[in-house]
Parts: C-alpha cells; sequence; structure tokens
C-alpha cells in the first residue's frame, strides 16, 4: 500500500511498546512519513524520543479526524487509556487494536456502538517485515477499513482475515505468542548443545542459525513441514533418535505444545472477562 496515503489524516498509536514499536519500525522501513505518525504514550523509549526529534508527533494533541487509531497498550492498561479517545468514536476513525483478550463488545461499550473497530492480533516478527495478523472486525467496520487495515498489516507480513472473533484467543495462542516458544526452543537447543559440551557461544551460535535457517527453509521451500522434517531424517540415524523422544505421544512435543497453547488461549479468555 501506499503508506504515504495515512498522511492526510494521520496515523495515531495509543500505547507503543513492544508491539507498537515492533509495527511502527515496519511501516517506517516501508516509507511511512515520522509526521504522519501521533503516539501517547506516557513512557516513551528512547527510541521513539529519537523519532520526536526528527519529526514523530510524541505525546501532542492529536489530529481532529485520524484514519486510523491503533491501540497497542495492554489489556490491563486499557480501562485507564481507551477513555480519553472516546470523542473520536462513533464516526470516521477506525480503531484498529491488537490488545489481547480485550472483546470488540469492551470497544463498543467505551467508544459508541457505532465506532468502527477491527481486532487483530499481530507478532514481533511484524519489525522485519514478517509478522502474521489475523483480522476480525465489527458491523461498523466498513469494507474499505477492513481493507485497509489489512493493507497496513501487510506492510509488516502476512495477513488473514477470521471467520470470528470466537477464533482470536487460540489464534493469540498460535501466532501472537508463538515467537516466544521458537525463541524458547533456541535457548532451549543451545542450552542441550551446552550440555552435550559445547561452549556456550558455540552452542548458542549453531542453535540460533539452525532455528532461523529451518524457518527460513519452510518459508521458502513447497513442500510441507512433515516432508521438510523426513528430508532430515536418514533411517536409523541421528535425528530418528532425537525424534523418538520429540515425537512421543505421550512426553513429547505435541502434549507439551497443547498444554502450553491452552494455557494461553485459556489466559487470553480470562483477559477478556
Ligand atoms: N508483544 C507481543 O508479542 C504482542 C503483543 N500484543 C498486544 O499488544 C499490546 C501491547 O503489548 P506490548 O507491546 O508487549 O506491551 P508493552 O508494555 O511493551 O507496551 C505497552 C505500552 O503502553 C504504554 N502505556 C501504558 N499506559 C498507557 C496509557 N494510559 N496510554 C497510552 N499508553 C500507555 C506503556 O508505556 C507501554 O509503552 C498488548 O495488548 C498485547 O496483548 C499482541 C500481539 C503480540
Ligand atoms: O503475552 C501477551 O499477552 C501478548 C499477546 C500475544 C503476545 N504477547
Amino acid at each position: 500500500m501506499d503508506l504515504a496515503d495515512l498522511g492526510r489524516r494521520g496515523l495515531v498509536l495509543l500505547g507503543c511498546g513492544k508491539m507498537g514499536s515492533a509495527m511502527l519500525e515496519g511501516w517506517l522501513g516501508r516509507g511511512l512519513a515520522l509526521s504522519a505518525v501521533w503516539v501517547t504514550d506516557p513512557r516513551p523509549s528512547d527510541w521513539l524520543k529519537s523519532l520526536a526529534a526528527r519529526g514523530l508527533h510524541l505525546n501532542e494533541a492529536l489530529p481532529d479526524e485520524p484514519a486510523v487509531v491503533l491501540v497497542a497498550v495492554k489489556p490491563q492498561m486499557m480501562s485507564e487509556a481507551l477513555p480519553g479517545l472516546a470523542a473520536l468514536g462513533e464516526g470516521r476513525v477506525l480503531f484498529l487494536t491488537v490488545a489481547a483478550g480485550t472483546p470488540i463488545s469492551y470497544y463498543e461499550r467505551t467508544l459508541g456502538a457505532a465506532t468502527p473497530v477491527i481486532r487483530a492480533m499481530p507478532n514481533t516478527p511484524a519489525a522485519v517485515g514478517r509478522g502474521i495478523t489475523a483480522l476480525v472486525g465489527n458491523a461498523a467496520a466498513s469494507e474499505a477499513q477492513m481493507a485497509l487495515a489489512e493493507d497496513l498489516l501487510s506492510a509488516v507480513g502476512q495477513v488473514v482475515r477470521l471467520e470470528g472473533e470466537h477464533q482470536m484467543d487460540a489464534v493469540t495462542a498460535v501466532s501472537g505468542s508463538g515467537p516466544a516458544y521458537v525463541f524458547h526452543l533456541i535457548e532451549a537447543l543451545a542450552a542441550a548443545g551446552e550440555a552435550e559440551g559445547l561452549p556456550a557461544d558455540l552452542a548458542m551460535t549453531l542453535a540460533r542459525a539452525t532455528v532461523t535457517g529451518a524457518g527460513e527453509l519452510a518459508h521458502r521451500a513447497p513442500e510441507s513441514a512433515s516432508q521438510l522434517r523426513v528430508n532430515v531424517t536418514s533411517p536409523g540415524g541421528t535425528t530418528a533418535a532425537a525424534l523418538g523422544v520429540l515425537m512421543d505421544p505421550e512426553s513429547g512435543l505435541p502434549p507439551l505444545l497443547r498444554r502450553a497453547v491452552k494455557a494461553a488461549a485459556d489466559r487470553g479468555r480470562e483477559l477478556g472477562r
């Protein structure tokens, strides 16, 4: 999309911590003008302050009718942060929220039922243009606004539309939180290498390159993940020995991830109450 288009009405970020910054970094990298961005955040990072010195509007009065307000505060901060923007509700301003758990009905109650709201679940690889974001909108969000959100988010990775909001907690547990599972895999693989006698820095170099390389191969190769796994696995070899442990139906990765993803989805449902 032509992100410069947003320059006419402006993009507001309510909260700009890790996720807001990851997305903003992606958009700036794709040519969004700093002068088109308003950030409201009581504790801005040094990075945001350096952008403010170059034209981003930091904690300044907001435009009367920005095209989009990206809500990127934690769910626990929502009741303090959102009501201040109620004057922008029930009009042409699209509220695009990335908060886990918080249901669309909460925004409708706070901003007015006729406010266009799109709930999105992105992930931090957005910072390098390799995120994936799932979207669902309310009845007031027009098709043009869904397309705008899709355009905006596709500037930082893939976008999928959901059938309904009921899918959001499971999506959050898989792709929203998922990068943390993968980073922990790097940590755990490196620690296991150390336990087999490798120096810490070599083990970390090997683990990080292996996970990112395998991720890139999964991204580019036409084969399924299962086939890519089979391609590494010589019959009776080393990989088969490790997979015997990892694929154990009782104690392997599938039941462990099932529990982890369920814990994340349950927490999302809890935050939504
Ligand atoms: N970190 C991640 O990987 C993902 C996070 N999310 C969602 O993004 C949201 C933000 O999460 P993070 O960026 O990780 O948290 P964070 O703590 O890094 O960022 C939240 C920001 O909100 C600011 N803030 C606090 N009170 C405020 C107020 N009254 N008005 C404006 N700003 C205020 C804080 O100073 C902070 O910079 C959460 O709702 C989370 O569920 C969604 C997908 C992935
Ligand atoms: O941990 C969280 O609650 C947020 C939502 C998805 C990723 N981070």
